[in-house]
């Protein structure tokens, strides 16, 4: 199972997570990563964690004032990035846009969707992964692969059905091993989590509970 730890905007410390996100992913089958905010990417990824960018813009290098782009990212030591989280939604012309700047620069691409329907329109674009994130249960730590298991076990034919490369994520409320293990039996390859981890008192406790059964 993949593990991919969003924070977000939380005002956790980046690189102590980072280096939990690390040690944990050494002592697990599961592959562990963190996706820190732009301007934390080149500190987190010194700290040997794999690290995630949490957006890219769909743009080429010129003039685009305040943009991200996805080389930059990369040269900051990302090795992959989130495209049309939840809370940074995109047209499906810039979501297609980013997916290219992204393979452009040798990143891996995970885009977000809200539902079934959109995740078999994310899948066509070609990204390594989709993952589904119902809204209203992200941040409220009630477990998607709990609460709603069929938006899982959907998003995942949705994906099939489009492109069976295509690996599927869900998200939203996970926090526990529980949780993520009743993602895997929906047929979901990760999971995507933020205030499970970022939040949390203690996140290297945190991340030993979420990979504990994997
Ligand atoms: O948006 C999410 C991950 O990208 C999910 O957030 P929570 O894990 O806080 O519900």
């Amino acid at each position: 199972m993949f593990v991919l730890v969003n924070l977000k905007t939380y005002p956790c410390d980046p690189v102590a997570v980072a280096e939990a996100v690390r040690d944990v992913n050494e002592d697990t089958d599961a592959r562990v990563a963190v996706a820190p905010q732009a301007t934390h990417i080149e500190r987190v990824a010194e700290t040997g964690a794999e690290t995630w960018a949490q957006h890219v813009d769909p743009i080429e290098h010129g003039s685009n004032t305040g943009h991200t782009i996805a080389e930059s990212v990369a040269d900051a030591g990302a090795i992959g990035t989130l495209i049309n989280h939840s809370e940074q939604r995109r047209k499906l012309a810039d979501i297609d846009g980013a997916v290219q700047a992204a393979q452009r620069a040798d990143l891996e691409t995970v885009v977000c969707a809200n539902n079934p329907a959109q995740i078999g329109a994310a899948a066509a674009l070609g990204p390594d992964a989709v993952a589904v994130e119902p809204p209203a249960l992200i941040g409220t730590g009630t477990p998607v692969s709990q609460a709603d298991p069929d938006i899982v076990e959907d998003a995942v034919e949705a994906a099939e059905n489009v492109d069976s490369d295509v690996s599927v994520l869900c998200g939203a409320g996970i926090s526990t091993g529980d949780d993520v293990v009743a993602a895997g039996d929906l047929g979901a390859e990760g999971v995507l989590l933020a205030s499970g981890v970022a939040k949390a008192d203690d996140p290297q406790a945190a991340l030993e509970d979420l990979v504990e059964p994997l």
